[in-house]
């Protein structure tokens, strides 16, 4: 019998992802594997004071699991999809993109007050330039305010310190359980463009752990491969990381994916949106940076990226 070994960075949220992929495979193969869980360090969980976008953003929370995949102390990671960089390093794979969770950003505010009827001068707070861009632009009397830490460390912020709202994924609220109660109202792609691959899981492992691969294979959805792809290729020729204000949510109908993809100036002075529908998940995803691009997307990613490097 193998045993699969599972790498994990130690938040909670983390380990949830890691154990229902666990309970994923485990439905499909019974006794047939044991699975254990190994949890790391990264450098992302280590720094907790600076905006994301400040300290390197995504690589930030991969690192150290790969080098543990490399050195075989553990068969594969679970990742939150929207933290994957768009390209793997050498030997490594996603070997299974599972099942969505709830795509949407949720907003929690004391009191249980709407968006729409926050007072004037609310104070929103976030760590994404994305969720901060399209709060400004839809109230522009709000102010957003930056915080940081785990889901635990945030809601516990809402309550102590000075904020009006925050605004989560609401994916990885469900995923430990508490989505419904807390929840003031979930933002529609109309009012917030989630980000790039939010909800969706990447399973990262050995390109040549080929027995791997095919138990992995068997919970790969492909609903969810199709329309994050969508959304990562236009991330990609974009070239958009998380110091810019950028988003992408893809449906799919039938064969046909529809791409609604989001480029916006961090004061959300500037938003810019594009929908794109077809059937080839690479050719929608290019089809709406093309259309941003026309329309000036690629100066306000320049710019963006600039400004971060500069701070
Ligand atoms: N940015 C951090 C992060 N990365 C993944 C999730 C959970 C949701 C998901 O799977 O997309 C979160 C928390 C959040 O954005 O509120």
């Amino acid at each position: 019998m193998r045993k699969i070994v599972i790498g994990s960075r130690r938040s909670n949220l983390a380990l949830k992802q890691s154990e229902w992929v666990i309970d994923q495979l485990k439905k499909l193969t019974g006794d047939t594997y044991e699975f254990e869980i190994k949890k790391i360090v990264t450098k992302g969980d280590q720094i907790l004071n600076t905006t994301l976008s400040k300290v390197g953003g995504k690589g930030l929370f991969v690192k150290e699991i790969e080098n543990a995949m490399y050195d075989k102390e553990i068969d594969f990671a679970v990742h939150s999809m929207k933290d994957m960089p768009s390209e793997l390093p050498e030997g490594l794979v996603i070997g299974s993109i599972p099942e969505r969770e709830d795509h949407r950003d949720a907003l929690i505010s004391n009191d249980h007050v709407r968006f729409h009827d926050l007072p004037e001068g609310s104070i929103i707070g976030t760590s994404s330039l994305r969720r901060g861009s399209q709060m400004l632009a839809a109230r522009p009397d709000v102010k957003v305010q930056w915080i940081r830490g785990n889901i635990e460390t945030r809601l516990r912020k809402l309550k102590e310190e000075d904020f009006d709202a925050i605004v989560l994924a609401t994916a990885g609220l469900k995923r430990m359980g508490w989505s419904e109660e807390i929840v003031t109202e979930y933002l529609e792609p109309d009012v917030c463009v989630p980000a790039v691959g939010q909800g969706a899981l990447a399973i990262e492992c050995r390109e040549d752990d080929h027995d791997l691969l095919d138990l992995l294979q068997q919970i790969n959805d492909d609903y969810t491969t199709k329309t994050v792809m969508a959304e990562r290729t236009f991330l990609h020729l974009l070239n958009g990381g998380c110091s810019v204000p950028i988003g992408g949510y893809a449906d799919l109908d039938g064969d046909t994916i529809t791409l609604t993809a989001l480029v916006a100036s961090s004061d959300g002075k500037t938003v810019l949106t594009e929908t794109v529908s077809g059937t080839d998940p690479e050719a929608v995803g290019r089809e709406a940076a093309e259309k941003l691009q026309s329309r000036g997307a690629q100066e306000l990613v320049d710019e963006a990226i600039a400004e971060n490097e500069q701070e």
